[in-house]
This record gives C-alpha cells, structure tokens and sequence, in this order.
C-alpha cells in the first residue's frame, strides 16, 4: 500500500528550475490519488511553460517511481494564470489578467523589438498575449508583427484587435498617421491611448504587453498611474545607464507603485558577423550592476545584431523567424523570468470582495 505523503516526500526532490523550489512546497500538486501501484496527480504551474513541459514530466515520474510499490504513474501538467493585483485604487480591466509595461528612460533603445519579442515568446510558450503599441512617437509595431490593416469595429464603440503568430496586437499606427500622433500634447495623448487599451475587445489574455512611449514625461507618468499594471520591464542600454535615463524610468514606476519586474539590457554587446568575435563596446556589466544597486532583476542581455533589426524589419521578429537561435532563447527566458515574476506576485482579489453601497435612511 503506497501512502500520499511517501509520493509527496519523493516529489519534493524534483526543482523546479523556474523558481528554484520544489512542486510540493509551492502548493502545485493537485488531485493527488494513489490506488494500489498507480499514481496520478496535476501540477499547475502559474506561467507558460510549454518547451519545458515533458522534461518536468519525466522528472516527476521518475521521482514518484522510485517510492517503493509505485507502477504506474500519471502526470498532467497545465498552466493557470491568474490575475495578480495592481496599482491601489485602479480597477483590473475585463478580459485582461495581468498588464506589462515595457519602458524606456529614452528613444531609440530598442524597447519596441524587446516588447514584440517578449509578446511572442510568451505566446511560444503557450500564454494568450496582446500587445499594445503606445509608441505615439514611433508606432513600430504593424511593421514589426506584419500587419497592414485596419482594425474594424462591430458596434461603433469599441474595436476588434488584429492577430497576427497568434498574438493579438492593437497600435495607434493602425489608425493615425505618425506625424498627426506625434505632435498630441499631454493630456491628448492620454486619453488616446486609454481609449485604444480600453476600447479594444481583447480575448481573454493571460498578459497584455504594452510598448509604452519612450521617456519619462507626464504621458508615460500618468499612463503609468492610471492604466492597471501588473508590473513594468525597463529596457535599456549600456549608454542609457551611462546617462541615467534608466534611472529617470525606475523612479517613474515606483512613484506610482508599479512594480518593476526587472532590467533588460539591449545591445549590450556586439558580436562581429563575420568572425564571431565578441565585443563590449560600452563596457560589461553595466546593466547588472545597476540592477544590483536598486535591488532589481537582471532579466538579461541581448546583443547588437543586426539579425535582430532585419527580422523586425521584415515583420518576423527573431522569435518567429528563428525560434531555436540562441537569440531567440534569450528573449524566451527573459519571458520566462517576467512570467515568473509575475507569477511570484500577490493575487488580485478585488473581484471577490464584495462592493458595499452606502444608502440614507429615511
Ligand atoms: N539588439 C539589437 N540589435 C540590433 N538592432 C536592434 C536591436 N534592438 C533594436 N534594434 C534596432 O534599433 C532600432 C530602434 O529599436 P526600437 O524601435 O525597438 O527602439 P525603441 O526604444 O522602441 O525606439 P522608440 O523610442 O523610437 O520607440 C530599430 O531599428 C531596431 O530594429
């Protein structure tokens, strides 16, 4: 007679390599049932982790197997995500579970190819994504995710995302001319880009990435203040923390209590495309240290490759165009980490409480 508590004791060996715990002590194993010499159970884990799935399972089989009377055992392993809470006082949008922005403390550092990347490995991984361009001041993404359309509307108020590697992508280069988005003040630019996350049916994702405009002014502040966030991914690169604009960015989150998930530093290095040779232009380590010193996640680096601009070019971001490449693993365990992160966060429980209304006596 196999006990539960000898399968639960042998589970405890296998490591998740995700967050470095085991199954049992992060409450995954569910439905756990043991009859004679067969053992079946779930594990749900709380990111996507498709590529990863049947070497767990083997892990975990092996492991119940090796608990003396076990024969048979049964392993099924999905992905729930959850909603996770959000800045106090801002409602969870329908619809949407958990929302990342990914931010710049300047133009030009390649936040946009880390954000359309970051979608579609989430997505490679099994997630439902939607990605929202507002980049008033470049709108890159219908070129990048190969869009050319217009996205149509049923009712007159609100708009049907376009999908595209089955990412679901709303930008506000698919409806204003870049030159008319880019002289919107303030308070417009606000309000046209809450219309365009708000007013757009996205279908039950489990993260919507939004590419936030580059900097740190009052658009990206009250964007950040107003829009539900999970939490924000900083994007920079070796010059950038060289002139502080990272930093203005990190600030920017926390003043409003948005959590950052970590620091993804882009073009860190080149590597020649001729002989392979590798070279850190503007110094190594740059982005680790800046992480360490705001006690932040170092999510990783990514090279200067010119493979990386020519596939966005062509609206085949390298996740797509070359998903076993080494730069597409590096984009995969950066989602990886942010998924993780996220995972890691407080539930949001504002849907269970009930609302209490306040009325006179008379
Ligand atoms: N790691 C990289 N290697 C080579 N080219 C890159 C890399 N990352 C981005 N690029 C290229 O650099 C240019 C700027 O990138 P991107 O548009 O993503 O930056 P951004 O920070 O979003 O800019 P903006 O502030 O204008 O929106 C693009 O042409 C892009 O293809």
């Amino acid at each position: 007679m196999v006990a539960n508590d000898s399968v639960l004791q042998a589970l405890q060996a296998v490591i998740d390599p995700n967050t470095g715990k085991d199954f049992v002590s992060t409450k995954s194993v569910k439905h756990l049932e043991v009859t004679g010499g067969d053992v079946s159970f779930d594990i749900e884990l709380g990111y996507p982790a498709k590529s990863q799935i049947p070497a767990l399972r083997r892990a975990l089989i092996a492991a119940a197997k090796g608990v003396p009377g076990v024969e048979n055992v049964s392993v099924n392993l999905r992905t729930v995500v959850v909603p996770h809470a959000v800045q106090r006082g801002v409602a969870l949008m329908p619809g949407v579970k958990n929302i990342v922005a990914v931010a710049s403390g300047k133009g030009g550092v390649g936040k946009s190819t880390t954000a359309v990347n970051l979608a579609l490995a989430l997505a490679a991984e099994g997630a439902s994504v939607g990605l929202l361009d507002a980049d008033i001041y470049g709108p890159s993404q219908p070129l990048m995710m190969g869009i050319d359309a217009r996205p149509v509307s049923d009712d007159g108020k609100t708009m049907e995302p376009l999908e595209n590697y089955g990412v679901q992508v709303m930008s506000i280069g698919f409806l204003v001319g870049q030159d008319e988005a880019m002289v919107w003040r303030g308070p417009m630019a606000v309000q046209a880009l809450e219309q365009l996350l708000r007013q757009t049916n996205w279908r039950d994702l489990d993260y919507l990435i939004i590419d936030m405009p580059p900097g740190t002014g009052d658009i990206q502040l009250t964007l950040s203040q107003r829009v539900p966030m999970t939490g924000a991914v900083i994007v920079t690169t070796p010059q950038d923390i060289a002139l502080l604009d990272a930093k203005k960015g990190i600030k920017m989150f926390e003043k409003v209590a948005v959590p950052i998930l970590g620091i993804v530093e882009n073009m860190a290095v080149h590597v020649c495309s001729n002989c392979g040779h590798v070279e850190h232009i503007f110094g190594q380590n740059g982005g680790k240290n800046m992480a360490a010193e705001y006690q932040m996640d170092y999510l990783g680096g990514l090279p200067l490759d010119i493979n990386i601009r020519l596939q966005a070019d062509n609206g085949r971001p390298t996740v797509v165009a070359d998903p076993d490449g080494d730069v597409a693993m590096m984009y995969k365990d950066i989602a990886r980490k942010v998924a993780v992160a996220i995972a890691g966060k407080n539930r949001d429980f504002s849907s269970k409480f009930p609302t209490i209304t306040v009325s006179a006596n008379t």
